[in-house]
């Protein structure tokens, strides 16, 4: 399974921990394309010293649209995971949102009023659950897809 990981780069990188726990976490599932953005040394400048912002841009596009479902931390708001979770459902893709409400932010309306009872989702939260979140995602994926295919 190819997955598609979002998490701020240049909105802030305050929670990259949270991203490293996440990303560890998916790639029991499968494989993580964008496995650079929980890298610690992953700055605010993004991956500007090595490649131009266009290349970024259609690289990641390609990945989207190449994934089989996409999982996005979205407590930290970033234009880039907005970007990204808009392509993803014009590509009709299967995405999770995960939202930590500890922040004390509120989740933009554009993401959680686009949870549809199908293909997108948003999860509220803690970091001592994360594991058991995912676990229960990619479970539900699982019986979803062989129900599909009997
Ligand atoms: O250097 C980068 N590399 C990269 O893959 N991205 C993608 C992946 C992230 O999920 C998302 C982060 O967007 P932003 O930088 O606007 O926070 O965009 C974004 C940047 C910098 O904008």
């Amino acid at each position: 399974m190819k997955i598609y990981f979002c998490g701020s780069i240049r909105g802030g990188r305050d929670d990259v921990h949270v991203y490293r726990r996440l990303v560890h976490k998916l790639q029991s599932y499968g494989c993580v394309l964008t496995e650079h953005v929980c890298n610690t040394e992953l700055t605010d400048t993004g991956e500007a010293a090595a490649l131009e912002d266009r290349v970024i841009h259609d690289r990641d596009v390609a990945w989207l649209q190449e994934s089989d479902v996409i999982v996005a931390e979205v407590t930290q708001p970033s234009l880039g995971v907005g970007y990204e979770l808009g392509r993803a459902v014009d590509m009709k893709k299967t995405v999770l949102c995960l939202f930590r409400p500890s922040s004390g932010r509120t989740l933009s309306a554009m993401i959680r009023g686009a949870v549809d009872g199908e293909r997108f989702q948003v999860v509220d939260y803690s970091e001592d659950v994360l594991e058991k979140v995912l676990d229960e995602f990619f479970v539900n994926l699982k019986n979803a897809s062989e129900k599909s295919q009997s």
